[in-house]
């Protein structure tokens, strides 16, 4: 059980949510000399730091871009008076990876991970009716028993370095929004729906968790704003007459709204969206509302210059837009989970989520690409450190799946990318996630992961544990690419047949395939790196994709060119994208929206 509530802030008559984006302050700490030094009461000499947004790519030395260790934020808020008789709580949407939050020098909250909310409650602390400081302590150092993992060097002049199994840069910072919110004593601190169709109408059973006895409602209204349907208790079922479902390309939103009443007064309200909508794997298939769908987009990354991973509602804007243009209907939160914005709005635009938590890393031969195609330095999972791991796995994802489970958009949990998964101990490890993650979600959504070519069908001991199951392939480029293309084919098809043989009734999805194509290279004939290449590489993909029926998915690696650590494998970041990382498209974006449009 979480002590803190996920819920997504709002403002109503009993609750306000005030927003602290914007220019904060800020200081690097390498000394680690800060809270000696006092700093969590208000930060010396401290720079400007803007929030949302990765600090890193703002400077212009590499003892800034690259900074791994402690570093400082902080802000001042005014508090008023009116909040007085209120709980008030400070919500970060994230802070990478691991934080100290301050309130006038009282600590609130630590939190560890990078990618999910961190709540401190500061009622104790604040002063109401003045300004207040806001300090937070945070540190970006990657190891191999907090997620995602990566080790942390030293360097001759005493600087850490971010050594990341993992092939993305480590933006750091308060990358997603902060709000100050405030809220009665007596409060919703969480709910959850689940959904049953019986024929025209939708049974909508709804849980509401308060901290206190007093009697709650439910009511649902519909896009007109018409009541629906409304029950009391905290937890009920209601029916919808003739419910209009959310579906793929066509999604409808209910507005829930919940209260607690002291007899006629009202003591707290929440409301949020919710999409009546089922998802089920039935054999080979995977249906929404009874129907089967074939997923088609990307693996992503929350990735732009100048701002990192910082969130922005304009580069998704612009990313639903090319996803739409190019008629994608899902994507995969590759390599952890977003901020809460993207699945907002994708619950609007009717897109599909694969919601990854950030279980990445899992192999050390990934540090170094070069190793990777070898499949030495397995055996993850025999480190004394895999306890540790496994408690920092556990907590990812019961935050992402409470924070996230009441979204349509997402249809599928993904527990990790490319682990090790050939030793009994991964297979422990994972028996251990997946029945976690299990008893978490109402609405007992798939589970799955995503599994690296080393993951065969022969010696694989942990793709059993899936509903459906992930593959990242690379035949015809990281193995057998350019002249040996047709070999790169026929090894693919070996493997294919292969897990065909197993006969298991589950559907596949390929959650990545692809090659890195510079923009700016032509070639005919094609060679690797250009932008032909990458076209032949898909329709080889796509020839091998429909020639089996359990094949229910195609998400592309990646989206958009991304920015990883400096290597001889990658050229100022990798170029897997279809679009590059301004967002305009390589050739074959339009290979994919001719494949892509011709499905519907
Ligand atoms: O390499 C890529 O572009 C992407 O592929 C995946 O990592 C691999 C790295 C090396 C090999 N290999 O050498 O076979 C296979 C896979 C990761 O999930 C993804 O984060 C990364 O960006």
């Amino acid at each position: 059980m979480l002590n803190f509530s996920e819920l997504y802030p709002c403002s109503n008559q009993a609750r306000m949510a005030h927003s602290l984006d914007g220019m904060w302050k800020f200081r690097f700490d390498p000394e680690e000399k800060g809270l000696q030094e006092g700093w969590q009461h208000k930060l010396p000499h401290p720079i400007s730091m803007p929030v949302p947004a990765s600090f890193a790519d703002f400077f212009t030395t590499k003892e800034e871009r690259d900074y791994c260790g402690d570093f400082w934020y902080e802000t001042e808020v005014f508090v008023p008076r009116e909040w007085e008789k209120q709980e008030l709580e400070i919500r970060f949407g994230s802070i990478t990876h691991r934080s100290f939050v301050y309130c006038n020098g009282n600590l609130a909250v630590t939190h560890e991970g990078g990618f999910l909310p961190v709540v401190a409650n500061v009622t104790d602390y604040v002063k109401f009716g003045e300004v207040n400081t806001f300090v937070i302590k945070a540190n970006n150092e990657l190891n191999e028993e907090s997620l995602p993992c990566g080790t942390t060097t030293v360097l001759s002049d005493g600087r850490k370095l971010a050594k990341p199994y993992f092939d993305f840069f480590n933006y750091s910072g308060i990358q997603r929004s902060v709000w100050l919110v405030s809220k009665p004593k007596e409060s919703i601190e969480d709910f959850s729906v689940e959904y049953e169709l019986n024929g025209e109408d939708a049974v909508v059973h709804y849980q509401i968790m308060t901290n206190g006895n007093h009697e709650v409602s439910f009511e649902l209204f519909d896009e007109a704003k018409q009541q629906v349907s409304k029950s009391t208790g905290g937890q009920g079922s209601v029916i919808v007459p003739k419910a209009h479902l959310w579906n793929v390309g066509d999604a409808y939103l209910y507005q829930a709204v919940m209260r607690i009443w002291d007899g006629e007064t009202l003591i707290d309200e929440y409301s949020s969206k919710i999409g009546i909508r089922t998802v089920k794997i039935v054999g080979k298939e995977i249906q929404i509302n009874g129907k089967a769908v074939y997923l088609k987009g990307f693996g992503k990354h929350e990735d732009f210059e100048v701002i990192g991973r910082g969130f922005n509602w304009g580069v998704l804007k612009r990313d639903f837009e090319c996803m739409k243009w190019i008629g994608a209907n899902c994507f995969r939160t590759s390599h952890y989970p977003y901020a809460e914005e993207w699945y907002q709005f994708a619950d609007e635009e009717g897109f599909l989520i694969i919601d990854e938590v950030p279980a990445v890393g899992m192999m050390r031969s990934t540090r170094n690409f070069a190793d990777a195609g070898t499949g030495q330095f397995t055996r993850f999972f025999e480190t004394p450190t895999v306890p540790n791991l496994l408690k920092a796995h556990l907590q990812a994802v019961e935050e992402m799946i409470v924070r996230d489970k009441n979204h349509p958009s997402v249809i599928a949990w993904s527990l990790f990318n490319e682990p090790e998964t050939t030793s009994e101990e991964s297979k422990d490890y994972f028996t251990t996630i997946f029945e976690a993650a299990r008893a978490l979600d109402p609405q007992k959504r798939p589970m799955t992961g995503a599994f690296e070519k080393n993951s065969q069908p022969e010696i694989c001991k942990c793709y059993q544990l899936c509903d459906f199951i992930c593959l990242n392939r690379y035949y015809g480029w990281y193995i057998k690419g350019g002249p040996e293309l047709v070999d790169a084919r026929k090894a693919f098809l070996v493997e294919m047949n292969k897990w065909k043989d197993k006969n298991l009734n589950v559907p596949f999805v390929f959650t990545e395939f692809g090659t890195d194509t510079m923009p700016s290279e032509h070639k005919l004939p094609s060679i690797m790196w250009s932008q032909e290449y990458q076209n032949e590489y898909l329709d080889m993909n796509f020839e091998i994709f429909d020639q089996f029926d359990f094949i229910q998915g195609e998400l592309v690696w990646n989206f958009a060119d991304f920015q990883t650590t400096e290597g001889i494998m990658r050229v100022n970041g990798n170029k897997k994208g279809i679009f590059d990382r301004a967002r305009q498209p390589k050739s074959a974006a339009f290979v994919l929206k001719n494949r892509w449009e011709s499905m519907d």
